[in-house]
C-alpha cells in the first residue's frame, strides 16, 4: 500500500452508496482510517471493477448510531442531495470547528444544502465526482470507470487532494468552479433523465432521435448557465453526448433509483436547472417537461402497482 502525507486521517462518510463506497476503498487504500455512516446496514463492503471483474472487500468501520460519533477532521457527505435533511444527526455529532465538509454531489450550490446543518466555523468544500459508480445492494459497488474529483484552488482542496496520494483518484484544484460545476450539471441534466425516464443505459443515446431530444435539454442548460457567469457554450453540448454513448452498460445515479423504486435527484438536477432559468427570465420548456416527468417517476417501482 501506497500511503500519503496526510496517511492516517480520520475520515467520516456519510452515505455508503456508489460515491461514499467507492469513495472509502480508494481513501482506505490511500491509508486512512474510514467510518461509513450507513443508513441500511451491511456486513462487508465489496468493490467490483467492471474492466476486468476485480472483487475488493474493503475493511472500513461500519457505523449505525449518530449518537456514538465523535468529531472527525474530514467529513464527506455522499447521500443523494434530497437526503442531506436527514442527515442532519450525523453532521451534528461528526463536525467540530476544525473539520471540514466535503459535498460529493451533483448539482450546484452545494454549501447551501449542508450550512443549516453545521457550527458557523467548519469549513465546507464543494466537490464534483467524474466517477460512476452503481450499487448493486448494500455494501456491494460496482465501478463502471473515472475517478476525479474537482474542488475549488485553494489550501482546503490542497489538503483535501493530498489525503488521496496513493490512490486511484485524481483530484483537480479548479478556478473557475463555477464553469466546472454548470458544466457537470449540463452532463447530469442530459443523462440522468433520459435514462431514468427511458430505463436505459448509455446505449440509447445512439438513438438518433434520443440524441437530438437530449441536445434540446442541453442548449436550454447552456443558456441558463451563462446567464449564471459559467463559460459554457453549445459546442460543449457533443462530449458529454459521445461518452455516455460510448459506455453502453454505464447508467446513471437517477437510472440506478428508478431501478430501485427510489426517489429520483430530480430538484437538484433538471430542478436547479428550472430554478436558475425563473432566476433568469430564460424559458426552458424542455427542462420544465422533463421536470414534470421525472417528479411523476419518483418513488415509483416499475412493476406497474403504482
Ligand atoms: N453514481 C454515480 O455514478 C455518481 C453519482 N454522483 C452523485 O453523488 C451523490 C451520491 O450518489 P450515489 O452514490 O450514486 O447514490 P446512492 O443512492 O448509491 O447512495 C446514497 C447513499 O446515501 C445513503 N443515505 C441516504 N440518507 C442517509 C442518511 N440520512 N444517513 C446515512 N446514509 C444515508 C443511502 O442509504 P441507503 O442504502 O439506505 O439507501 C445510500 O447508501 C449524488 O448526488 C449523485 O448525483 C456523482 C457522480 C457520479
Ligand atoms: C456522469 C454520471 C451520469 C455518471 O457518472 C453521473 O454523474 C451520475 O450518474 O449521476
Amino acid at each position: 500500500m501506497v500511503q500519503g502525507q496526510k496517511a492516517g486521517e480520520r475520515i467520516a462518510i456519510i452515505g455508503s452508496g456508489g460515491i461514499g463506497g467507492y469513495l472509502a476503498s480508494q481513501l482506505h487504500a490511500a491509508g486512512h482510517d474510514i467510518t461509513l455512516c450507513v443508513r441500511t446496514p451491511f456486513d462487508k463492503l465489496v468493490i467490483t471493477e467492471a474492466d476486468g471483474g476485480s472483487e475488493t472487500t474493503v475493511p472500513v468501520r461500519i457505523a449505525t448510531d449518530p449518537a456514538a460519533e465523535k468529531p472527525a477532521k474530514w467529513i464527506l457527505v455522499t447521500t443523494k442531495a434530497q437526503d442531506v435533511p436527514s442527515a442532519a444527526a450525523w453532521l451534528e455529532k461528526l463536525a467540530g470547528p476544525d473539520s471540514v465538509v466535503v459535498v460529493t454531489q451533483n448539482g450546484i450550490e452545494h454549501e447551501e444544502r449542508v450550512r443549516p446543518f453545521l457550527p458557523a466555523e467548519t469549513q465546507v468544500l464543494p466537490a464534483i465526482m467524474i466517477c460512476a459508480v452503481e450499487r448493486l445492494a448494500p455494501g456491494h459497488i460496482l465501478h463502471h470507470g473515472h475517478a476525479k474529483i474537482s474542488v475549488p484552488q485553494g489550501p482546503v482542496g490542497d489538503d483535501f487532494a493530498e489525503l488521496f496520494a496513493g490512490s486511484a483518484f485524481e483530484i483537480n484544484g479548479e478556478d473557475d468552479f463555477r464553469t466546472v460545476a454548470w458544466g457537470k450539471l449540463l452532463t447530469n441534466a442530459m443523462a440522468n433523465p433520459v435514462t431514468a425516464l427511458t430505463v436505459r443505459r448509455g446505449a440509447v443515446f445512439s438513438d438518433s432521435q434520443v440524441a437530438e431530444l437530449a441536445r434540446s435539454i442541453g442548449r436550454e442548460v447552456v443558456a441558463v448557465a451563462k446567464a449564471a457567469g459559467a463559460k459554457l457554450s453549445d459546442s460543449d453540448i457533443e462530449g458529454p453526448l459521445a461518452r455516455n454513448a460510448k459506455s453502453p452498460n454505464s447508467g446513471s445515479s437517477m437510472l440506478y433509483d428508478r431501478l430501485a423504486g427510489r426517489p429520483l435527484e430530480y430538484a437538484f438536477i433538471t430542478g436547479a436547472v428550472v430554478e436558475a432559468a425563473e432566476r433568469h427570465g430564460i424559458d426552458v420548456p424542455v427542462n420544465r417537461t422533463i421536470l414534470a416527468l421525472l417528479k411523476g417517476a419518483s418513488g415509483y417501482s416499475l412493476d406497474g402497482a403504482n
